[in-house]
């Protein structure tokens, strides 16, 4: 079998913010393969470095030393070339604007010519099951809902990757389980690679291809774990005993890293 495209690819790859009283070492050789169709999830206390790599995809920050490509480009060509979708940790939408509006607002920034942005906005309504809800300000729709508009506006511009920081911490566990579900629904009827950042082990387990278990100060990667689960995730598979060896190997990770000083 041919493995499939690397679209993220990450060697020795190492970044340090210039802090006012000492450096902080966010990531410190960083080695990574992201290929196209995965769903990698990065796990890890606060402070490890998770949002900083993602924010490197997305050349929102620049990287201190190492490479990183992306679709085979720099950050900086790959923003340009429109390569990524990005879903922040709380829904960010805009209170003045429509469900539809807040979609269309990077589309417009874009230049998209507005019967373009129309279909994409209805697709990727469609998409995360919010159709009938254009006109609706954000503030009449509950959390989920709210942070699946988020993830329509991430998926408008149709971009192979999606990087998604935390999506779901903000809401309770039935509604997170309802959209991790969904999640995996979407990703498998696109093929997109997706790169999720989450504190909670049975999300990474229950979503992921690809685990990577991450430690901090200097933040870096402990574990890479291959799951061996299907594609089809009925929810209830989390208590299945593959689904558990993984989640116990993702907890040893996190406690081999995890000094308890703070
Ligand atoms: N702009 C910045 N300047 C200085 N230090 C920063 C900056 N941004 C992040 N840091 C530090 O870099 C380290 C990594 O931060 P990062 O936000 O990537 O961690 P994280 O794993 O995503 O954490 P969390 O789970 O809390 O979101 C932390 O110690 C953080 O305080």
């Amino acid at each position: 079998m041919t493995q499939a495209a690397s679209v993220v690819s990450a060697k020795d790859l190492c970044l340090t913010y210039d802090a006012s009283d000492a450096p902080v070492h966010a990531l410190t050789n960083v080695n990574l393969d992201v290929r196209k169709g995965d769903f990698v999830s990065f796990i890890g206390p606060s402070g490890c470095g998770k949002t900083t790599f993602l924010r490197v995809i997305a050349d929102l920050e620049r990287k201190t030393s190492g490479e990183i490509t992306v679709n085979g480009m720099t950050p900086e060509e790959a923003r340009k070339a429109r390569a990524y979708g990005y879903v922040f940790q709380a829904p960010a939408l805009y209170p003045w604007r429509t469900i539809e509006n807040n979609i269309a607002l990077p589309l417009e920034i874009m230049g998209y010519a507005s019967a373009d942005q129309k279909k994409r906005i209805a697709d990727a309504l469609d998409l995360v099951n919010l159709s009938g809800f254009e006109k609706k300000f954000p503030w009449q729709l509950s959390g989920g809902m709210q942070q699946r508009a988020s993830i329509a506006r991430a998926l408008a511009f149709d971009a192979d990757l999606l990087l998604m920081d935390e999506p779901f911490g903000a809401l309770d566990e039935i509604v997170r389980d309802h959209l991790n579900e969904e999640l995996l629904k979407l990703w498998a009827r696109t093929n997109k690679t997706i790169c999720f950042v989450t504190h909670s082990i049975p999300e990474a387990v229950y979503l992921s291809t690809k685990i990577v278990v991450m430690s901090p100060r200097p933040g870096r990667v402990t574990d890479v774990i291959d799951s061996p689960l299907p594609k089809e995730r009925p929810l209830d598979i989390r208590e299945s005993p593959e689904f558990l060896e993984i989640a116990h190997r993702v907890r040893e990770g996190l406690r081999s890293g995890h000094s308890y000083e703070h």
